[in-house]
């Protein structure tokens, strides 16, 4: 009796097997063979299953990996059984600008709440909505008027450094993160966190590490199987709660923030002020002639703004840093020109001033360039059909090649940004190509720019990035020279990415000494 089940469980098991394998096989024959997807060049490996394109998603070289590709295939490669990626000036425009592809369902990975925000919100239609609702916070104009706030926190930093005197290393990742964290929260809420403060006498901002958590609580989700996420959340380490608990801790943040902001509505306590912050347009902001926009969107869509905001700017200045302390050349150039619109320490310029200054921004732009902070692909759908009238036969073409409904395009910055015949050596840092160049290789240069993204899912934040950028990085250079402890070094710095770069160390320690 149990030797006949024995027997029959093997046999079910070596069927099952033996199915899985006929499957794979003639899976595998149709994508490297039969696919619409056949000619276009690639790894056969990558052609037949995701698994390889994965493994390095894993070991988190993603980008490198597909500028390898490109570098041996050229300028349109196959990577997956139903992916393609390009480099290409005119496909870009294409894919994100006319015809504006919906997202891939990668972007659902980075719900918060378990709830959509503009990012994640795949199909244009529905995006265009929620990007009306916030987009009047971040015009250039709107901005500027939040500079006060910007300006307070960027002195607190100053004092902070001033404080260390360059007798410790400081962590940079964290320090401006906690930076980015005080100023989306004064500009989104016209609430002060004071985070920076609280960083600086070692006391924990709980929202800055949920931030930052935010991301690994991603990955973990992605591994654990649903039924088992609660009881991985309950394992007796409150640090680890703490993680899993991220998004929480976000959302309890921001929800009491629309709460007091509508009391404070309600009892007419907020009058008509030019200065309005980002939430308050959110709580008068109508879908519909009908419908407000509810609380749970209005709770993602602002969770949305912190995690995009704040990682992203804090590693751009973090590597901005690190290379100027391997760069003094162009340290003392950023000190002379800021030196002359700045006299005083603590009284950072308008940005209108600031804007104005030809090596500093061509700094920024060339920091931008080789240290995108989200230099990844950013997939998009080819949709069922691209013609203009409606009809549903005309198949997309992409370079050449006709790509069926339902296959995932997309390109990255990271390789727009290294593309050897528009950047002359394109792994060196050098702002002077900003500057020391013709018109038609300037323009050139800046098409093929995405530090941002590209199209209609452009950055909803940059131009408060572009300002924040400018403000840290001129209070820094004016008040402080630059230099990097032994353990901050060329491998320490080793850009890894994840979406996001960072660091391999998962630190950036620099030194900032005042200046004399
Ligand atoms: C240097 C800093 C930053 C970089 C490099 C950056 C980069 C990006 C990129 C590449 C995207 C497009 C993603 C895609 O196409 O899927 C994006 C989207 C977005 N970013 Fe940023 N970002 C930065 C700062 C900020 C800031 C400060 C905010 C706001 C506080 C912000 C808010 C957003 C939002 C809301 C979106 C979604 C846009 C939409 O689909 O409507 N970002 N960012």
């Amino acid at each position: 009796m149990v030797f006949t089940a024995l027997f029959c469980s093997h046999n079910l098991f070596l069927g099952i097997v033996s199915a899985a394998s006929t499957y794979f096989l003639i899976r595998s024959i149709y994508n490297l063979f039969l696919s619409p997807l056949s000619a276009i060049p690639g790894p056969w490996y990558a052609a037949v299953s995701d698994v390889w394109l994965n493994f390095h998603v894993i070991r988190l070289r993603q980008c490198k990996t597909i500028q390898e590709l490109f570098e041996a295939y050229g300028p349109v490669v196959r990577v997956g059984p139903t992916k393609i990626v390009f480099r290409d000036i005119s496909t870009m425009r294409t894919v994100y600008s006319v015809h504006k592809f919906d997202k891939s369902t990668y972007y659902k990975s980075l719900l918060t709440n378990d709830n959509d925000h503009a990012m994640t919100t795949l199909d244009h239609a529905h995006h265009i909505i929620r990007r009306r609702g916030y987009a009047p916070h971040y015009t250039p104009a709107n901005v500027a008027q939040f500079q006060p706030e910007m300006h307070e926190s960027m002195c607190e930093v100053l004092n902070v450094l001033d404080n260390i005197a360059g007798k410790a290393s400081t962590e940079c990742l964290t320090l401006f993160r906690h930076l980015m964290v005080d100023v989306v929260v004064s500009s989104s809420y016209g609430y002060r966190l004071g985070a920076v403060t609280k960083w600086a006498m070692d006391v924990e901002d709980p929202l800055s590490t949920a931030i930052n958590d935010f991301p690994k609580r991603g990955i973990l989700r992605s591994i654990v199987p649903s039924w088992a996420w609660k009881l991985v959340c309950r394992l007796p380490d409150a640090r680890w709660r703490q993680m899993c608990d991220s998004d929480k801790i976000m959302a309890e943040f921001v929800s009491a923030r629309v709460y007091e902001m509508r009391a404070q509505m309600n009892a007419g306590k907020i009058g008509e002020s030019e200065k309005i912050p980002m939430l308050q347009r959110l709580l008068q902001y109508r879908y519909s002639s009908n419908e407000l926009m509810p609380d749970h969107d209005i709770i993602s869509e602002c969770m949305g703004h912190l995690i995009a905001g704040s990682d992203t700017s804090s590693i751009s200045l973090s590597y901005f840093f690190w290379e100027l302390s391997r760069r003094p050349d162009i340290l003392k150039k950023l000190q002379a020109e800021v030196d002359e619109v700045m006299t005083d320490s603590r009284a950072i310029p308008d940005i209108s001033v600031l804007q104005e200054l030809p090596y500093l921004n061509a700094f920024i732009k060339e920091g931008l360039r080789v240290y995108t902070a989200a230099p990844s692909l950013l997939e998009r759908v080819v949709p069922s059909s691209t013609a203009k009238n409606g009809a549903r036969d005309e198949i997309f073409d992409l370079m050449g090649y006709a790509l069926p409904p339902g296959t995932v395009v997309s390109t990255q910055a990271w390789s727009m940004h290294r593309d050897s015949t528009v950047f002359s050596s394109p792994d060196t840092f050098l702002p002077e190509r900003w500057l020391e160049c013709s018109e038609d290789e300037l323009a050139n240069m800046n098409q093929h720019m995405m530090p941002f993204g590209t199209g209609t899912r452009v950055c909803g934040g940059q131009n408060l990035a572009q300002v924040m950028l400018r403000v840290a990085i001129a209070g820094v250079v004016k008040s402080f020279n630059i230099g990097a402890p032994a353990e901050t070094n060329e491998r320490s710095m080793e850009i890894k990415d994840s979406f996001v770069i960072f660091p391999a160390a998962m630190e950036c320690k620099l030194i900032f000494l005042p200046r004399q």
